[in-house]
């Protein structure tokens, strides 16, 4: 302390009431958290000393106040015996479980009850390394026992006294922070001073030179003690262990005082085995462990955030030592209980890793630790987000475990185990806190609904479990928000709240998207998306919606609604694969919204492909049957199913039919999975390489073999694609799980060379080769398909009513096929209304967009004249996007447009099928690496998008 005081500078203690005042008001309103604004206060140790300014200052502010001979008389007693010859202080510590502050009262009444306080100092304490783990102690105090953290040494001599009313006049209060009322403060006192010494709760002996054990106060910020052999006076010989008289006088009320919690999950708290929720096995095994006196120095508790690892560990470290004779431990009753479970046990301590991670620090923890026990059996050392422990101090920390006391504990927790080193935790019993079930939490918050008088909707409460995760803290903090609302708790209000939407209105979304019913989808999406839920999460309930009805779990739970939409939906196979496609083009996108800024777009245009069914490759081997997985494996068994393989007939993926004769294949499919396999090339390079030059013209699979067949424009990509064919074949081989042979094709007729087709086995000398003559032959089929594939599906021929510009347009994208780049094509028109999405699609097919601005209902205009495609058979829906992609770059060229392009969704994606939409500066030149697509595009010049157009303000 004395150490501390040397960086100490003085402030008058009025001073100090106001700061805590603005501490108050600085806290989170939504967590009443102080750790965003903590920073601040982190060193900060305020300390009322000897100052005569300061204390001056108290004293004006206060001198009416009688003393308190009672409770003085008690506390000078303790005082007198504890340390007769260190500087007589009381201190007042306050500490919340965020706010990382304290503040010391130092009073230097030595003689007795009567003198005023004389002296007043508030300190900022600079040392570092003791507060700092101070604070990280703090992090883990139950802010139910926050004020357990107030010491008043000799409360009686009126200093507390003059002290509380000094902030009662700066109106500091309980209410929403970690300070007692006043009220509160006098009536705890009162209670204390009534009780004797014994029942002190909030008031303990600290001797001020008392400079503790380096690693500061622990979360029951218990004072700190240098010298062990000095008693405490709480020790068990002036009092019972198990003390009637505690009990009978509501000690451990007092200490577990639940109107002291501010949050049902400090009130609900679990404080025996029997209350956790969910960990039978868990508890079952520590239980065991305590009755046969099997415990290890070292646990590791890992699982999801919530699941009661902490309050586990409290849990085992109070049965640990618990007085009781009963094999029901912890008791909650015996002194030790009592004192852990108040938050004041010194051999109990909460530590966050994440401040252990220097060697001072460990050293001085492990130096301590080879103390006995002050007053329990065991010393235990909760360490919280353990992963964020160095690799060293998990090794002095092992090095040191083995030979240290028996009566040491470490219990290590982190909900990050994965990220733990093998070696770190091999020594450690491990304990797996997996998520809470469902069923679970909605038994626990009924429970806390009926024990608080909450009003509540069962479906509300069933809802709340359902969000919650799997954490029971989560549910628990979510009730808290409601219960704040009103005493009922309805589903409406919780949906409201949590910023859901009902099953009901998903239902009808996901009815709406599955039936490709666009206009509909994409008008519910937006008013969905813009009063009532972030796209994120509306993604995330559909998906789990989805799950929901494929996993058949809830049939009966839904309503007239639900099971309408299981009849439609869900029925045939067909409905349960579209389902299922669902699902994972929902997964797709919530992947792609994290880093997108136009969310609400993207996930609209997702919705509209829920409508378009592509089976899947796991649809396609389902279907296939076979074993390819065993036949990859066996060259053997693969050359004998080769052969016999070349004399079946494959299946085209792109159609799935047998004998493709790849006129009706889907392109799209095949892009598709194209696109698919993209991801899977380790080789970046080889990666743009083939998506710049590559197509994927068909893949063909028969009975655990795979043939893909790749066309390249040029010589040189065909042998650099050659090269790579290896690679090629095992990323292919990732994603189908069976042989593949890949097949490198020049797509043109002016190089009419030799052609090798390859197979993984082709590097052993089992190529494949094609005669020139069918390399050229199936290379003009293909071509000609293509042209024909795309002409059959453009729109304007099936649909008399579409506009005459575009069929022009059409017309001239054809004949300008074979130039690239073939850009100008028709100058953009201007969309006139932006609030009318039909008008705009009158005034301006497809694309409408001013200079100025890029309303949202213009681009659901463009998604409005999209739905011709999809009527027509197009495959995709295509959007456009900035192609540069970052904002900043935008900006950078915003004045100078020429250098902004707007594309088509990955338009290395597109096929003559995809009917896709390309946008780009009027007078610019297609990237190179596009223009190879602009034959296969419809092409528009549009002038400037604004930001808005991509999320931006
Ligand atoms: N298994 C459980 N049984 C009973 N209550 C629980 C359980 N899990 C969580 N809770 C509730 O959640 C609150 C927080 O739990 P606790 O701090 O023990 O979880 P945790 O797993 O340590 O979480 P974190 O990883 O976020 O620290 C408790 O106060 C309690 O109300
Ligand atoms: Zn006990």
């Amino acid at each position: 302390m004395a150490e501390g005081r040397r960086h100490s500078v003085d402030i008058p203690l009025s001073k100090t009431i106001v700061a805590l005042k603005r501490v108050r008001s600085l806290r989170d309103p939504s967590t009443n958290s102080m750790r965003k604004f903590a920073t601040a206060f982190d060193n900060v140790n305020w300390e009322v000393n000897s100052c005569v300014g300061a204390y001056e200052d108290i004293e004006k502010l206060d001198t009416s106040q009688p003393h308190n001979n009672s409770e003085s008389e008690h506390i000078s007693k303790v005082v007198n015996r504890r340390n007769a010859s260190s500087r007589k202080s009381s201190i007042i510590r306050n500490k919340g479980s965020h706010s990382k502050r304290t503040i010391m009262v130092h009073q230097s009444c030595l003689d007795g009850n009567k003198k005023p306080l004389e002296h007043a100092m508030v300190q900022v304490s600079t040392n570092l390394m003791k507060e700092e783990v101070d604070s990280c102690s703090e992090t883990n105090v139950d802010s139910a026992n926050a004020i357990s953290s107030l010491v008043v040494e000799k409360p009686g001599c009126g200093g507390y006294r003059r002290i509380t009313k000094v902030m009662e006049d700066v109106g500091i209060s309980r209410v929403g922070s970690p300070c007692l009322s006043i009220s509160e403060l006098h009536t705890n006192l009162s209670i204390k001073s009534n009780m004797g010494f014994s029942t002190i709760d909030d008031v303990a002996v600290v001797n001020s030179n008392y400079s503790g054990c380096g690693i500061g106060y622990c979360w029951s910020r218990t004072p700190k003690r240098k010298d062990p052999t000095v008693s405490f006076d709480i020790d068990g010989q002036e009092l019972p262990l198990l003390s009637v008289q505690w009990k009978d006088r509501g000690y451990s009320d007092i200490a577990l005082k639940p109107e002291n919690t501010r949050s049902l999950s400090q009130k609900f708290r679990p404080r025996s085995f029997n209350e956790l929720v969910g960990l039978n096995i868990v508890t079952k095994s520590l239980t065991h462990a305590i009755i046969t006196g099997k415990v290890a120095s070292l646990y590791l508790f890992h699982g999801p955030r919530g699941t009661g690892k902490t309050s586990t560990a409290r849990i085992f470290a109070a049965a640990l030592n618990c007085l009781s004779l009963e094999d029901h431990k912890p008791c909650g009753s015996c002194q030790e209980c009592v004192i852990l479970f108040s938050g004041r046990s010194r051999d109990v301590k909460e530590l966050c890793a994440m401040k252990l991670n220097h060697k001072d620090r460990i050293k001085a923890l492990l130096k301590n630790v080879s103390h006995v026990p002050f007053t329990s059996r065991f010393r235990v050392y909760i360490i919280e987000e353990c992963h964020f422990l160095r690799g060293e101090i998990w090794s002095a920390i092992l090095k040191n475990v083995e030979e240290l006391s028996k009566h040491i504990v470490f219990i290590m927790i982190t909900s990050n185990a994965d990220s733990l080193q093998q070696t770190s935790i091999s020594q450690c019993q491990r304990y797996h806190f997996p998520k809470i079930k469902e069923d679970d939490i909605f038994c626990r918050l009924q429970k806390i609904c009926i024990e608080e008088g909450f009003v509540f909707d069962k479906n509300a409460l069933a809802f709340i479990s359902g969000k919650a995760n799997g954490s029971l803290q989560d549910a628990e903090t979510m009730l808290d928000q409601l219960a704040l609302l009103g005493k009922k708790i309805t589903i409406s209000l919780t949906h409201e709240l949590i910023g859901v939407v009902s099953d009901e209105e998903l239902l009808d979304l996901l009815d709406l998207a599955l039936s490709a019913d666009t206009s509909n989808t994409v008008r519910r999406a937006r008013d969905l998306m813009t009063s009532r839920i972030d796209p994120m999460q509306l993604v995330s309930q559909l998906a789990n919606l989805i799950m929901d009805i494929l996993s058949v779990r809830r049939p009966s739970e839904f309503t007239n609604y639900g099971r309408n939409f299981l009849g439609k939906h869900a029925v045939a196979q067909a409905g349960i694969q579209k389902l299922r496609h669902a699902l994972k083009i929902l997964s797709e996108t919530e992947n792609q919204l994290k880093t997108s800024k136009n969310q609400a777009t993207w996930l609209t245009v997702a919705l509209l492909q829920l409508g378009t069914q592509e089976p899947s490759l796991i649809d396609v081997h389902e279907s296939m049957e076979c074993s390819q997985v065993t036949l990859f494996r066996d060259p053997e068994v693969f050359d004998s199913s080769s052969a016999r393989a070349t004399q079946k007939d494959f299946i085209c993926y792109g159609c799935n039919k047998l004998k493709c004769p790849g006129i009706n294949c889907n392109r799209a499919k095949l892009e598709t999975f194209w696109r698919r396999v993209m991801p899977v090339f380790q080789s970046g390079k080889l990666r743009r390489f083939l998506q710049k030059e590559g197509n994927l013209s068909a893949l063909h699979f028969c009975e655990g073999l795979a043939i893909a067949t790749i066309d390249f424009n040029h010589p040189d990509h065909v042998r650099k694609a050659e090269k790579a064919s290896k690679s090629i074949a095992s990323s292919f081989q990732n994603i189908l799980g069976c042989y593949v042979e890949i097949r490198i094709k020049l797509l043109s007729t002016c190089y009419k060379k030799k052609r090798k087709s390859f197979s993984l086995l082709s590097c052993s000398g089992r190529n494949q080769e094609m005669s020139e003559a069918s390399i050229t032959e199936k290379v003009t089929i293909e071509t000609q398909t293509q042209r024909d594939s795309m002409y059959k599906r453009c729109p304007s021929n099936h649909d008399p009513s579409f506009p005459p510009q575009i069929k022009q347009l059409e017309e001239t994208t054809q004949s300008n096929r074979s130039k690239i780049p073939s850009l100008s094509i028709q100058e953009p028109k201007i969309c006139k209304s932006e609030s009318n999405p039909s008008e705009v699609g009158e005034e301006v097919p497809y694309v409408g967009i001013e200079e100025a601005e890029i309303p949202p209902t213009c681009f659901s205009g463009i998604l409005e004249r999209q739905k011709r495609f999809l009527s027509s058979g197009a495959s995709h829906i295509i959007c456009l996007k900035i192609c540069s992609g970052s904002k900043s770059e935008f900006s950078k060229t915003k004045k100078g447009v020429d250098k902004a392009y707007f594309l088509a969704y990955d338009p290395c994606n597109l096929t003559p099928a995809s009917n896709a939409l390309i946008a780009y500066k009027s007078g610019d030149r297609m990237p190179r690496k596009y223009s190879r697509f602009s034959s296969r595009l419809l092409c528009w010049k549009v002038p400037t998008l604004s930001s808005r157009f991509y999320g931006g303000k």
